[in-house]
């Protein structure tokens, strides 16, 4: 660890192209001792391509990427670094022991066979050819594998694809373990009730780009991402729709009913508790009000839907400058 700062991995505007493709776009990111981060993004976003990067697979066009201080290479041959990655089989005609034995063996700060292979859970198909292996029991292996020594970093690309639920479950609790002893564990994944309920810091990529990085909480504020939802009847007085606009915190609302009538008001809020204390304060009389939170998922549909109409307005801008560029 770079033990002057905390810092663990640092990108520093980092790119990565392949031919037209901007798999990485400008990435700037730190990641600290003892935190576990979760790497969300669409498919294309660019994860894979940050992970190897990370571990030095990749060299970047642009920028540097260092981790504990140094480069991906030096931080690998020390043993700091653990990983299981998508890509890559597993050598096929050995034993699950075997290949298990080897991988301690040759870290440079090996931990026991049997102590990996009870943590892994894979004790009982230690015996298994691994060619033999079912998609779940295989990706049990790939990360035995990263946690073969003691590494400082965990890296972990997509890890629970394959699993069926008790498995994964049990892989988020030795994933758990792994961070309290003090381990920073960064992982790539499509499961976002995992990233919710594992991780203390999400990053969102989107185009290569970091376009959301907070806790859960504060990814889901970010999106409007909790619902107030009441009725205004007719005899506590008309509502003009700009009043409830104008709540703080305001990034959605919804009223039905007709005008005369019970209306049905659902507003979506970064800021929920200072929009009802506001609610209040205009003088109006909610009736039957609930806030609830949206999910990450919700949260993550609305930053990557709005970030892609973004993107899609600004190359509309530039396509009309270019237009009338070539008119002139
Ligand atoms: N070796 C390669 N050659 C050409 N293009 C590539 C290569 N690797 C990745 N890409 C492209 O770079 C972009 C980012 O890919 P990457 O695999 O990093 O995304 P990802 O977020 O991991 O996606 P997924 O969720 O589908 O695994 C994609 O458009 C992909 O097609």
């Amino acid at each position: 660890m770079n033990t002057r700062t905390g810092e663990v991995a640092a990108f520093r505007d980092v790119a990565k192209s392949y031919g037209q493709v901007k798999a990485v776009d400008g990435l700037d990111l730190v990641l600290r001792a003892g935190e576990t981060v979760a790497l969300l993004g669409p498919n294309g976003a660019g994860k894979s391509s940050s992970l190897d990067l990370l571990l030095g697979l990749r060299e970047p066009d642009r920028g540097t990427v260092e981790l504990f201080g140094g480069t991906p290479r030096a931080a690998i041959e020390a043993g700091r670094v653990g990983a299981m990655l998508q890509s890559g089989g597993l050598m096929t005609d050995v034993k699950v022991r075997e290949l298990v034995a080897l991988a301690c063996r040759i870290h440079p700060r090996g931990h026991a066979v049997d102590t990996v292979l009870t943590e892994a859970g894979i004790t009982e198909i230690a015996d298994r050819k691994v060619d033999k292996l079912s998609g779940g029991q295989e990706q049990r292996v790939r990360f035995a594998l990263a946690i073969a020594g003691a590494s400082d970093l965990i890296v972990l690309d997509e890890p629970t694809t394959g699993m069926d639920v008790s498995v994964r479950q049990a892989f988020w609790s030795t994933m758990r373990a792994q961070a309290a002893a003090g381990r920073t564990v960064l992982f790539a994944t499509h499961y976002l009730e995992e990233a919710d309920s594992v991780a203390d810091r999400v990053l969102v990529l989107h185009r290569g780009r970091l376009i959301a990085d907070g806790t859960s909480a504060e990814i889901k504020a970010k999106a409007g991402a909790r619902r107030i939802a009441f009725e205004l009847h007719p005899e506590d007085g008309e509502v003009e729709e700009g009043v409830l606009r104008a709540l703080p915190g305001t990034v959605g609302l919804d009223v039905t009913g007709r005008p005369g009538g019970v209306r049905t008001v659902r507003i979506r809020s970064t800021d929920a508790d200072a929009g009802v204390a506001a609610l209040y304060r205009a003088g109006l009389y909610p009736r039957g009000l609930e806030v609830t939170s949206l999910g990450l998922e919700q949260a993550f549909l609305t930053i990557t839907g709005e970030q892609a109409a973004r993107d899609e307005a600004a190359a509309d801008t530039t396509g009309t400058a270019t237009v009338k560029e070539s008119v002139r």
